[in-house]
């Protein structure tokens, strides 16, 4: 299982071997539990262990394999971020995609080596999601050759960019570019923040760290102005769009090329949010199979509230949302490589289809996992609520998700201008243009749903019924958007009055290629026992899917009360037959406990005794009498008693 989890054989045997490694150096470990540390002692930490990375890395990993990174990433510096995760993040995957072959021997080489430290900073105190709306400005010096960088105002402070405030001394930058007095709009640029001896801020730059945040504390998100700051006219990232030393533009192959690196995330981020899933569920899993409470039968000892229904309605679904998300993330990241490579080349044509793509599930995969993560922390009860735990970190972590790369609502709403378009196709009769992954539009459907009624029909009818509520829905917000704008709407004003019920089509639309990958990979499984067990929660991901999403389907009666009564029951029977795989079914993530970092997901099972280890050691815990009660407390008290 791990094989298929990880993509193969050999990857999920080379994951083993890291973390064989890894749990033989106790330098890479945490010296004490993260929640007990300050924000302070955790970068500091984080720091240590990645300079020993640095020194070590070629010893434990291949440094080239970026899932091997990854792996080593998670177990090493853990969730909470790490003083260089944009640097391989974003700095590094921006510098590959947009840099010119000079640009790139120039800077790349410096980057890898770890001789500079870069990020990614486009977003701003005033403006995230409308890049046309950025302020700050890179003019260009046509006496000099430079770009004069400059933040005209409070707002156009950059903000929120990750190890900006004090670890990075290079970043991409994104300002508005303007020649002879024309704004050809955001662009990346090549800037040295800091000193590269002293890390002293360069003249001109103001630069710290934003505070704490939800989670994700060991980054250090700054903030970043400039005056007036001059850079070579060679620093513009001239792979797509060039500026000679005349000043005259030549323009991109796409006008959206620049934004690669935020699809280099959105594209990678899937994988990286079905392992917080599968944590979570790991360690409330494995929890729920320790701890006993109640009697299901009043004759019997009390029952591992594993085996409670309602615990496994809470958990298994989300089980198999992990698994699913897991391979739709593979095979985005696969379709991701392979566009990037088209587009070094000058082929751009399916960067729409990418930008789509990624866009929904991007949106479906983060929320989901939110929601899940979520229920597997309240599944364990009061100490689900304790740091012990971890989930509620991985919680916090997972959920930024929601925010970066395109706050979620944005991007479903990118995803809808894609489904207009080919909504739009199919009704002026030109369905043979659609893409393969919006194919189904142009497909007449069954007048009812066929669940129940053909024997043996595998997943074909929840497939066809998954398409045709999202074809339905698609179809119905794109007419609500044609009519509005045949009544006089203008464009904008339509497409908002439309744009809860376009959201709704991109999540259906997304939700069935989810449930297709799932498919597609459970069917080229040949190993028998492997199979039955993935089919199994393959039938309780549909029925629970389709149950979700029902009402789109009851409306226009394509299901009937009868078959919604039939995939409720198979929910019911499917819970019942994971359950006994269940703690098997996250196991097989193969997490160790030095990634896990959670006192109730050991895999040991011993979590009473090591609670008490854990709170005995709270810093708190140092003294009998704080001093916060021999200050005020304590007088208090006294006083009263006077
Ligand atoms: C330490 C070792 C680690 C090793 C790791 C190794 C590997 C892991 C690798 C990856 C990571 C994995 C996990 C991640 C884990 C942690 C992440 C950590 C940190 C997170 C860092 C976060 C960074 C950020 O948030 S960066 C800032 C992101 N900002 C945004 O996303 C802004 C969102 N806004 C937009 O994208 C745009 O403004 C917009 C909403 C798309 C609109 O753009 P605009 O220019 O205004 O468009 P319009 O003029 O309206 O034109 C729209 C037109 O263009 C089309 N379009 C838009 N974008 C694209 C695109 N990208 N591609 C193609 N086409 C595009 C759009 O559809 C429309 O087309 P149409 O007119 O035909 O409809
Ligand atoms: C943990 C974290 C890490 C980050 N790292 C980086 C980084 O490394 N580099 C970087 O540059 N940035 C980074 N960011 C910033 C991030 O990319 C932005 O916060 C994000 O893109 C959202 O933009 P915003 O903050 O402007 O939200 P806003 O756009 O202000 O969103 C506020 C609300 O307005 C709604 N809204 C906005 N526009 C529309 C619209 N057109 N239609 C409908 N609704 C709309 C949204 O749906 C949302 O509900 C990070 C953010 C976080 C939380």
């Amino acid at each position: 299982m791990a094989a298929q989890i990880w993509g193969s054989e050999k990857r999920a045997r080379r994951r083993r071997e890291i973390s064989a490694k890894i749990a033989q150096m106790p330098e890479l470990h945490d010296s004490k539990p993260l929640p007990f540390m300050t924000r302070e002692e955790k970068i500091m930490e984080s720091a240590r262990k990645l300079t020993i990375l640095t020194e070590k890395m070629g010893q434990i990993i291949d440094p080239t394999d970026p899932a091997e990174l990854y792996h080593l990433n998670n177990e090493v510096l853990g969730l909470e971020g790490n003083p260089m995760a944009l640097h391989g993040v974003m700095f590094i995957p921006a510098l590959s995609a947009q840099a010119s072959d000079e640009q790139q021997a120039k800077w790349l080489p410096r980057a890898l080596r770890r001789e500079i430290i870069g990020t990614y900073a486009q977003t701003e105190l005033g403006h995230g999601t409308n890049l046309q709306n950025l302020e700050t400005t890179a003019t260009y010096d046509l006496a000099t050759q430079e770009f004069v960088l400059h933040t005209p105002q409070i707002t156009a402070l950059k903000w929120w960019p990750g190890n900006l405030g004090k670890s990075s001394n290079y970043a991409v930058v994104v300002a508005h570019m303007i020649i002879k007095a024309k704004n050809y709009g955001p662009h990346p640029f090549m800037v040295q923040l800091r000193d590269e001896k002293t890390h002293e801020p360069l003249p001109g730059i103001t630069i710290g760290d934003i505070g704490p945040k939800m989670a994700y504390n060991i980054v250090d998100n700054g903030f970043l102005g400039f005056n007036k700051y001059r850079i070579p006219r060679t620093n513009l990232l001239m792979r797509h769009t060039k500026v000679e030393a005349d000043g005259t533009y030549i323009k991109p192959p796409h006008a959206k090329i620049n934004y690669s690196a935020m699809v280099h995330v959105r594209a990678y981020m899937l994988t990286g949010q079905a392992i917080m899933l599968a944590s979570a569920l790991n360690i409330a899993t494995r929890y729920s199979s320790v701890r006993r409470q109640g009697q299901i039968d009043k004759s019997q000892p009390e029952v591992k509230v594993l085996e409670y229904q309602t615990q496994q309605h809470r958990l298994f679904p989300s089980i198999a949302r992990a698994y699913a998300f897991q391979f739709a993330g593979a095979e985005t990241v696969k379709l991701y490589e392979h566009v990037l490579k088209e587009m070094k080349s000058g082929n751009v044509s399916l960067m729409a289809d990418l930008h789509a793509l990624t866009s929904g599930l991007k949106s479906v995969v983060t929320y989901q996992t939110g929601e899940g993560i979520e229920q597997a922390r309240m599944a364990c009860g009061g100490h689900g609520y304790s740091m012990a735990s971890y989930i509620s970190e991985i919680y916090g972590v997972a959920i930024g998700g929601c925010t970066y790369e395109g706050e979620n609502m944005v991007m479903l709403l990118q995803l809808a201008r894609y489904l207009v378009k080919s909504a739009a196709l199919v009704k002026s009769g030109q369905s043979s243009k659609l893409g393969p992954l919006v194919a189904y539009l142009g497909v007449k459907s069954e007048p009812t749903s066929l669940i129940d009624r053909i024997p043996n029909s595998g997943f074909t009818e929840y497939v066809k019924t998954f398409q045709h509520v999202s074809k339905r829905q698609t179809l119905k917000a794109a007419d609500m958007f044609f009519g509005l704008m045949e009544k006089g709407e203008k464009r904008e004003i339509a497409w908002n009055k439309c744009s809860v019920e376009l959201n709704r089509a991109s999540r259906l639309h997304t939700r069935l290629f989810i449930v297709e990958a799932f498919v597609r990979r459970v069917n080229e499984i040949a190993d028998i026992r492997i199979k039955e067990a993935l089919t199994d929660l393959l039938h309780l991901h549909v029925n629970y899917e389709l149950l979700d999403i029902a009402s789109y389907a009851l409306e226009d009666g394509f299901l009937s009360a009868s078959q919604l009564d039939y995939i409720r029951d198979q929910v019911y029977l499917y819970l019942g037959k994971i359950r006994p795989n269940a703690v098997s079914l996250l196991d097989s993530w193969e997490f160790s406990d030095i990634e896990l970092r959670s006192v109730l997901g050991r895999r040991d099972g011993n979590v009473y005794e090591n609670l008490f280890k854990w709170a005995k050691s709270s810093p708190l815990n140092k003294t009998d009498v704080l001093s916060s009660v021999t200050q005020y407390l304590k007088p208090m008290m006294e006083k009263a008693r006077l």
